[in-house]
């Protein structure tokens, strides 16, 4: 079939954006801090419980507000995110018009029960295809319908066909005539959308999932299912064929290592994922940019998702991006960034065109055709002109105005490059940890096989001994080489970040406002630092992460040994150890879920850095123990109640909530008797003037980090989405 695509009217239209709010799930015991507010605002209330009403007026709370087309709370169903804000623009794909609906969060916001949906609530690929096949039935002309599905997914950056039993490795083509496509990828006929569910169904079933602390069944890859509709016309002179088509995507999901409590290929594919997720970022932001200023390169080439993407992110498609987020307050960071993005998309300008081929086309058509390529040919040859001699022109040639926009642009590209560079600084930390760990492991196996090859006859745990090291192996060459290629790319980030500084400064030893300019340019240096002193923080993140991993295997290490509590405790004293909090500790080893669940009370109970002071949690096991515990970065403390470990009562500088708080404060001594003066709600301790370091409390050196590590964590870093 011909595919010359017939001059039609273009019309430009920006992305669609819905935000779905899952509800919060059995296991989570958080607080729900998201509020959606007439169908298209979204409320994310601060987590910080202690912000009160000064903070907020004064706009010291990380409350945000956001507004998109449409937004969906906790409630809604996938029916109704598909009535409002889909059903229309699956309409049109019947009529030859292309539409991308993706579903885009973090991992566990519900992109994939959005998409797929559950039997009593069937997800937009469902509903989707029930509607274009309920409109072919219902059509009345005489056209002959024709459509086909494929399936695919991306995983760790390479294509397999979801619709093949065993798929072997897929390549993405440019074809100049229809865009992108995937050599070799199975196209079926379909003649109902039952059967596409049952196609879907065998895909999804292929698809690469893992549980992860984050996700019990985690999408690892993102799936594209597309729908082609080929409508044939018979028309008198000629026959006319129209082509729609409709690709719904599910992304995998953005994490943070540290949440998904993954190693070795875990922690491979996780970064994989991060790294196409900050492909599709970068591309959003500058697409986003680009109707403001109509500069920014989109790079879509950085990975095989955003090349699939392209179409539906800026080319002949009406998209509709959902973003799905949780209601949970531990996922505060990732839903900000989430809706940040989603803000973005807003910005996003596609053109939607008829998709008309023709067949048995008069010469006449041929050559109105023609003519009208040659007149948009003539007039992207100027437009290209034009740009190259913006691009040449020098920075001193340029009005003042153009010459502030143009440095604002570069210094938010720089930004942007930094934030890349520590995210790969970030995923290269990340590889190197599992090294570490998978190296420690070798040498155990290592000892493990040498005494086991002395003693044993049959050799059969020798063998499985030998078969987990190799497996150890692989993971380290495999972590080596993701680490090269990441290097690779943090040169290249390096490059570009050394450019486009010498193109600030050439800007600014050229210009006659160089004050101002230079103003900008430290404006944006200091973001640059802030930023970076965010990626610290993420490491120490990590780090504490690790520490407490380290602590619950600990725990349950001793727990194993089968001492009870008086025995362990006795055991300890006699080696001058305190165990801080039996309750908590013992908790901690016994089930992962709780950790997940009282991961705030746990992180903030433990002592400080500075001040240093010794808690009396010791004294007073069982029913009445609490915990004296400070959130470093609110500088506020809080009582807490073991019995009831969601309650937080704030202690207030002027007043106690009651009289027993004031008691329980002031109980608060150094094992040496000293005392600490200071108030609950000041930061600074007075009379407190030793280290944690030398508290004996915190005898880190005797049993590693197992009974006090420092866990005073703010959970920061923006791992991308
Ligand atoms: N609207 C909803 N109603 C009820 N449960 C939901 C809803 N949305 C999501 N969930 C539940 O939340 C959990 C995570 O959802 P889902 O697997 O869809 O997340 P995801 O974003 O696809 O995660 P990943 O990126 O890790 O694959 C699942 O247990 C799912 O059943």
């Amino acid at each position: 079939m011909p595919s010359i695509r017939a001059p039609a009217t273009k019309k430009t239209t920006t992305l669609t954006v819905a935000v779905k709010c899952r509800p919060l799930t059995e296991k989570e015991r958080g607080r729900d801090i998201v509020r959606v507010s007439n169908d298209k605002e979204v409320v994310i209330l601060d987590p910080d419980l202690s912000k009160d009403y000064l903070d907020r007026i004064q706009n010291r709370t990380k409350e945000r507000r956001y507004t998109f087309d449409y937004a969906f709370a906790p409630d809604s169903k996938n029916v109704d995110v598909y009535e409002r804000s889909i059903s229309s623009t699956i309409s049109g794909v019947v009529h030859g018009l292309n539409a991308t609906v993706f579903a885009y969060g973090s991992t566990g916001s519900g992109k994939t029960y959005t998409m797929v949906g559950t039997e009593g609530d069937p997800g937009l690929m469902v509903l989707s295809l029930h509607t274009i096949f309920n409109l072919l039935k219902n059509d009345k002309s005489s056209d002959v319908f024709e459509v086909t599905c494929s399936y695919l997914e991306v995983y760790n950056e390479v294509i397999y066909d979801l619709l093949e039993k065993s798929s072997g490795h897929l390549e993405l083509r440019e074809d100049p005539e229809q865009g992108i496509t995937v050599a070799g990828l199975r196209c079926i006929k379909v003649n109902s959308a039952d059967k596409i569910l049952e196609l879907l169904k065998v895909g999804n079933s292929r698809r690469k999932t893992d549980s992860t602390d984050a996700n019990e069944t985690s999408s690892r890859s993102h799936a594209v299912l597309e729908i082609t509709v080929l409508r044939k016309q018979k028309r008198k002179y000629r026959s006319q064929v129209i082509r729609g088509k409709l690709a719904l995507v599910d992304l995998a999901g953005s994490e943070r290592a540290s949440e998904t409590n993954s190693g070795g290929k875990k922690l491979r594919d996780g970064a994989n994922i991060n790294r196409s997720l900050l492909a599709l970022a970068n591309c959003i932001n500058a697409l986003g940019k680009q109707h403001k200023k109509g500069l920014a390169y989109v790079p879509y080439r950085n990975s095989k998702l955003t090349r699939i993407l392209k179409v539906g992110l800026s080319g002949n498609s009406q998209t509709v991006m959902i973003a799905t987020i949780s209601p949970a307050d531990n996922q505060y960071h990732h839903t900000v960034n989430t809706l940040k993005y989603a803000d973005r998309a807003k910005e996003i300008k596609t053109h939607i065109q008829k998709n008309i081929g023709t067949v048995d086309t008069h010469v006449s058509d041929y050559q109105r055709m023609i003519d009208s390529l040659q007149t948009e040919v003539s007039q992207l040859k100027t437009q290209l002109a034009e740009k190259e001699n913006q691009l040449n022109t020098k920075p001193t040639e340029r009005s003042v105005d153009d010459e502030l926009s143009w440095l604002n642009i570069l210094s938010q590209e720089t930004s942007e490059n930094v934030q890349e560079r520590i995210n790969l600084q970030k995923a290269v930390f990340e590889l190197e940890e599992t090294n570490l760990r998978n190296r420690t492991e070798l040498q155990h196996l290592d000892d493990g096989i040498a005494k086991q090859q002395a003693i044993e006859n049959d050799g059969t745990v020798v063998q499985a001994l030998m078969l987990r090291r190799q497996l150890v192996l692989d993971n380290i060459r495999d972590n080596d080489e993701t680490g090269v290629i990441y290097q690779k790319e943090i040169e290249a980030n390096e490059k570009r970040r050394c450019q486009l500084q010498e193109m600030i400064d050439e800007a600014i030893s050229n210009n006659a406002n160089k004050t101002y300019l230079r103003i900008l340019s430290q404006y944006r240096l200091l973001g640059m630092t802030n930023t970076e002193l965010q990626f610290e923080m993420a490491l120490r993140d990590q780090v504490i992460h690790n520490q407490r991993e380290t602590q619950r295997n600990l725990w349950s290490l001793l727990m194993g040994l089968g001492l009870d509590e008086k025995q362990l405790l006795k055991l300890a004293a006699k080696q001058g150890i305190t165990i801080e909090d039996w309750t908590m500790a013992t908790q901690l080893s016994m089930t992962d879920s709780w950790k997940t669940a009282h991961e705030r009370s746990t992180r903030v109970s433990q002592p400080h850095a500075n001040p240093s002071r010794t808690f009396p949690q010791h004294q007073e096991y069982g029913e009445t123990a609490h915990t004296y515990c400070r959130e470093e970065h609110h500088s506020s403390y809080y009582f807490m109640s073991h019995n009831s470990p969601s309650t937080y009562t704030k202690l207030t500088r002027t007043s106690y909530s009651s009289p027993q708080q004031k008691d329980e404060w002031n109980k608060i001594s150094h094992e040496d008797g000293t005392s600490c003066s200071e108030d609950p709600c000041m930061s600074t301790s007075v009379n407190c003037n030793r280290t944690y370091e030398q508290s004996s409390v915190v005898n880190v050196s005797k049993i590693g980090s197992v009974l006090s590590a420092k866990t005073s964590v703010s959970q920061v870093g923006n791992w991308p989405v």
